[in-house]
């Protein structure tokens, strides 16, 4: 079935990763089908919204049956391009950055990073969990042109001009790690995490909705 990626809503965009680990493990653990409410335990998200979810790619679960686990997964790794390598860059290789390199999404193997920069001349031509640190002044030299993302782990007082040189050198999408907001052309989607902004909105929700 084709679906047409436009028409889901963004909130249900974001949820699909968190089914689609869910359901993978399901799947490699045996299981052949699963119900909204045994779902919605797992992945913290109400079975109400997990149905509207779902309806929106056509996959209705029989009462009293749910879900057919396979068939949700072949969709989601059609969609996710799931069967397809994300290759990412990262920048910036201090504390943070070097974390990731050594994670490298070993838990997602549709999307690892592939090349490291720095500006850190005792950095470069290093490896970090098997990823080879390059200048960042040859960003645009030794990146395949098939990267589009970039995840960025540098200083703050970095971050606005490397955010540039990556939109010159085509990335499309920024995950940002860095407490400066950054100002890129439209076309080009930054994602920014902020731990500090997480654990006050944690912190109120603890005081304010106790229980
Ligand atoms: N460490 C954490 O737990 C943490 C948590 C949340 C957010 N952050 C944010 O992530 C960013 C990185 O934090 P960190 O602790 O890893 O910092 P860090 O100082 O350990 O590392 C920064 C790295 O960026 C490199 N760098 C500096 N200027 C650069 C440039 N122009 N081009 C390319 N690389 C450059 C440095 O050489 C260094 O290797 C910061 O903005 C920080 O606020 C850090």
């Amino acid at each position: 079935m084709k679906i047409d990626q436009t028409k889901i809503p963004q909130a249900t965009a974001k949820r699909l990763p968190l089914y689609y680990r869910f359901l993978e493990n399901l799947s490699a653990s045996g299981k052949q089908r699963v119900s909204s409410t045994e779902l919605s335990e797992a992945v913290k998200v109400d079975s109400a919204t997990i149905r509207r979810d779902f309806s929106y790619f056509g996959a209705l679960g029989k009462k009293g049956y749910g879900y057919n686990v396979n068939y949700l997964l072949s969709f989601f790794r059609k969609t996710l391009d799931q069967d397809e390598l994300t290759k990412v860059i990262l920048v910036g290789v201090g504390n943070l950055g070097t974390a990731f390199l050594h994670y490298n999404f070993s838990k997602n193997n549709n999307t690892r990073i592939v090349m490291a920069f720095d500006v850190d001349d005792d950095k470069i031509g290093k490896e970090v969990g098997g990823v080879t640190i390059h200048h960042l002044k040859d960003l645009e030299k030794v990146v395949d042109p098939e990267v589009t993302v970039a995840i960025m782990t540098v200083p703050q007082v970095a971050a606005q001009k490397i955010a540039d040189q990556l939109v010159e050198a085509g990335i499309k999408g920024i995950l940002n790690f860095t407490p400066a907001r950054l100002d890129v052309p439209d076309e080009v989607r930054v994602h920014h995490i902020d731990l500090s902004v997480e654990l006050q909105a944690l912190v109120y929700f603890l005081k304010h909705y106790p229980g």
